[in-house]
């Protein structure tokens, strides 16, 4: 039975996987014929085709089109109707299209739909590599991957940085499609192990003129030198860059430029609505600050140049408390933080991201009401991807730009040439409100937002001095003491030029050049420019005097990070603190000189100069008390019978000294009478030592009498009750009267004094002391030390013994 039903299961087994085996040739067939279907389609695809209107138009695989389905996505936008079909036909592809136009879709669907037609399993490597200028970015490519690819078998990675090397290297080579930043992806390519990249099918760029630009420029040709050639490449973003080298370095072939918007109006989405106001720089923080006052109920992004710029508007606006959550992004925050503040901003009906360009560019976060541009962006791109954070897709959008007088001119002609539709507006007289002295407040409160004003000062001074565009950037126009008032600082960092040129001579020198016109840009603002009286507030004073301690490590930081040179940013500029208080004259050293201002007051006491530089140094001059320090300290005289004043030491005439005989003859003379008055005083010493002993004495025999008087009453019956009582009679007794050693002023009650060391003692007396004292302990007798007191009977006779034998 066993064997029959083995044989039967042998046969039933056979015929199971004789099925399985023809179940998966007929689907190999099926798949095969499904694929022939598509290619055919997509060769006949015409992307000319005004038809194309939804995704169910396109030649796209079954998993493709359900991942888009139950993401809801159905109707093609411009750039989608017009990339996707010349994707799906193989061609490179070079596209241009306005922010939040869906250009992510337009690259993930011809990955997918390539990899698909490749039937790429997991055995095939990577096969679609894509690669983002921002983490931020790269996540967000990733999610949308994740959700318009869900139904297909590829395994996808995100390679930003973050984690561990190895930790990611570990499961690169499992992987079909990689999101990267171009730098890790690169450390992959050269330090990981079996990565391969040979098989590559398809390589995106997105935001792709930021990828090939200065900053990422090495990473992208070292990262390509890996790349198989026979790749299909495809560039996207908002402000395509078509420079010819940029193509040669990328190896496209023939590729299809989609510019969908480039016949348009305008570049920027038309359900959005641009302005731009002109505020002085010094008045900046004021104007950003009504603005959020008046937007409480708005879902805002406020763009910085700098990290510095972010993390002190961030700080000082918190301490400020203007009644909207306020968050801050910049590439300095570790990773995790970044993710959290992305996702905590993304879920937030109302909220203000003060954030650096770290996410200008593709960021989709939704329902953002307003982009404030509150620092002037490098240039017209950047201002396109800013803005673009709002109004994407349908949705609609506004944004405000801020411009220094000095800006407006040129960066309006920038955006014009971009074809970007901007209107001035004004802010409300009424609603100008200046929040210089809440700064003030706060920097001086807190030395660690101070320390942050002087970062945020010297980083956009750098920003500015750095930018290239110098028809819209005036380095020389700024007005720098201004600005930093401005931003609550108690006085103009001393920002210094590399190898020791001063940002202020040279803003000097420029300005005498403008007035004697050697500058051709100039409007002459820069000649009518007076330098103002140095005017020193309340909070500047109180600052500098009340501030300096806790500071010093901060300037010591800010000194030691621009000696040591290792920080980029102080390689260029640093700051040196200009010192005014005395006490810190010291540190100031040298380089305090270049900076310092009109000379103080002084007034002189004694022989001492004293600095009137402040209301309350003045004060103090009011006050003699105060004043006696300064003073000289006097000096002590002693008056003769005549009363006539002498010092207390006062050196004889030299012929009166000499008259009064040879000076050895003196000098021995002098020892002679010293010696005898030593002498003098030893005997009364001794004198007294005797006395002493001889009380000591005299008690003892009292004691003694004392005590044969209690003996006898005892011996003759005379007991009375409560024998304790006796004894506690006694201890009182004996406890009154004085001890070894003591004389009759340690009577009293309280602790033993000590007692005091005579100059010259007579060491034989302790010793003697001593010495009986050892005797005693040999004959095991209990020795009582001075001050001590006995507390019982048997101590009452140790005591009494010893009293005896004194
Ligand atoms: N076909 C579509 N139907 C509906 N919504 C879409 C479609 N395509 C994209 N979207 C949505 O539009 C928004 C913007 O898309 P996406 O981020 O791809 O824009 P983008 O062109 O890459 O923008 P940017 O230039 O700022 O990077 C996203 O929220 C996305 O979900």
């Amino acid at each position: 039975m066993a064997t029959g039903s083995a044989k039967n299961g042998g046969a039933g087994q056979k015929k199971t996987s004789q099925n399985r085996n023809d179940a998966r040739t007929l689907k190999r067939k099926r798949v095969k014929d499904d694929l022939s279907v598509l290619q055919s389609a997509t060769d006949a695809l015409d992307p000319k085709n005004p038809d194309l209107k939804k995704f169910t138009d396109l030649p796209l695989c079954e998993p493709t089109t359900a991942g888009l389905r139950d993401s809801h996505f159905e109707v093609l936008t411009d750039v989608q109707r017009a990339a996707i079909p010349l994707a799906l036909k193989g061609h490179d592809i070079l596209g241009a299209a306005k922010t939040g136009s869906g250009k992510t879709l337009a690259f993930i669907i011809p990955v997918l739909e390539k990899l698909y037609r490749a039937q790429w399993t997991e055995y095939d490597g990577l096969g679609a590599l894509i690669i983002s200028p921002t983490r931020e970015l790269a996540v967000q490519i990733f999610e949308v991957l994740r959700k318009v690819g869900r139904k297909h078998q590829f395994s996808a990675g995100l390679v930003i940085g973050g984690k561990s090397l190895k930790e990611e290297a570990e499961r690169l080579g499992r992987m079909n499609i990689l999101v990267c930043t171009p730098g890790r992806m690169l450390q992959h390519l050269d330090q990981t192990a079996g990565f391969d990249v040979d098989n590559l099918q398809v390589l995106v760029l997105d935001e792709a003129d930021r990828i090939m630009d200065m900053g990422f420029q090495s990473a992208v040709d070292a990262l390509v030198e890996h790349l198989p050639k026979t790749r299909q490449t495809m560039l996207f973003s908002a402000t395509q860059s078509k420079r010819v080298s940029d193509l040669a370095r990328l190896s496209l072939k023939d590729p299809e430029y989609v510019s969908v918007h480039e016949a348009a109006t305008s570049s920027t989405p038309t359900n959005l609505q641009q302005h731009y106001l002109v505020t002085p720089l010094t008045e900046k923080l004021d104007t950003l600050w009504g603005f959020l006052r008046a937007n409480l109920k708005s879902k805002i992004i406020v763009f910085l140049s700098s990290g510095k710029q972010v993390r002190f508007v961030f700080e000082s606006f918190k301490r400020m408390q203007p009644g909207i959550p306020l968050l801050h992004l910049h590439g300095r925050q570790k990773q995790m933080a970044r993710m959290e503040i992305t996702s905590r901003f993304t879920q937030a009906k109302y909220a203000c991201l003060f954030a650096t360009d770290v996410v200008a560019r593709g960021v989709d976060f939704p329902a953002v009401d307003w982009v404030i541009q509150a620092d002037c962006p490098e240039d017209a791109d950047t201002y396109i991807h800013r803005v673009g954070r709002t109004a994407r897709y349908e949705s609609k959008g506004r944004a405000v730009l801020f411009l220094d007088p000095s800006e407006e001119k040129a960066f309006l002609e920038r955006l014009e040439h971009k074809k970007v539709p901007i209107e001035r507006i004004n802010v409300k007289e009424n609603k100008k409100k200046s929040i210089t002295n809440e700064l003030q407040n706060l920097c001086f409160q807190s030395p660690d937002l101070k320390y942050l004003g002087q970062k945020a000062f010297i980083s956009y001074t750098r920003s500015i001095y750095l930018q290239r565009d110098k028809a819209v950037f005036k380095f020389m126009k700024l007005d720098l003491d201004a600005y930093a008032a401005s931003l609550g600082l108690p006085g103009t960092p001393n920002v210094r030029f590399q190898k020791g040129e001063d940002i202020r001579r040279l803003k000097n020198a420029s300005r005498a050049a403008i007035s004697s016109g050697d500058e051709s840009d100039s409007d002459g603002e820069g000649g009518k420019k007076k330098s103002k009286p140095e005017v020193r507030t309340k909070y500047d004073k109180m600052a500098e005097r009340q501030n300096q301690d806790v500071l010093s490590s901060h300037y010591r930081k800010i000194i030691e990070e621009a000696d040591s040179g290792d920080d980029d940013e102080q390689d260029f500029l640093s700051v040196k603190r200009v010192l005014n208080d005395d006490a810190l004259d010291e540190t100031a050293g040298a380089d305090a000189t270049t900076a310092a201002t009109a000379k103080p007051k002084t007034i002189m006491l004694g022989n001492q100069e004293l600095i009137i530089d402040s209301k309350r140094r003045e004060k103090l001059l009011t006050s003699k008390k105060k004043l006696s320090k300064y003073m000289d300290k006097g000096t002590k005289l002693v008056f003769d019978d005549d009363g006539n004043a002498h010092p207390i030491y006062e050196l004889q005439n030299e012929n009166h000294f000499k008259q009064q005989g040879p000076a050895e003859a003196l000098r021995r003379e002098f020892v002679q009478t010293e010696a005898d008055k030593v002498r003098e005083a030893d005997i009364e010493d001794k004198q007294l030592a005797q006395d002493r002993r001889r009380e000591k004495r005299d008690r003892a025999k009292a004691r003694e009498r004392g005590e044969e008087a209690a003996a006898v009453a005892a011996q003759t019956g005379t007991q009375l009750e409560g024998c304790d009582a006796d004894a506690e009679a006694a201890l009182d007794f004996l406890r009154s009267l004085p001890v070894a050693g003591q004389n009759g002023s340690d009577d009293e009650d309280g602790p033993p004094k000590k007692r005091a060391k005579k100059w010259f003692e007579d060491a034989s007396e302790d010793e003697a002391e001593a010495l009986q004292k050892a005797k005693k302990r040999k004959s095991g007798k209990k020795v009582f030390e001075m001050g001590q007191e006995p507390d019982n009977l048997e101590d009452l006779e140790a005591l009494a013994a010893g009293l005896l034998e004194d």
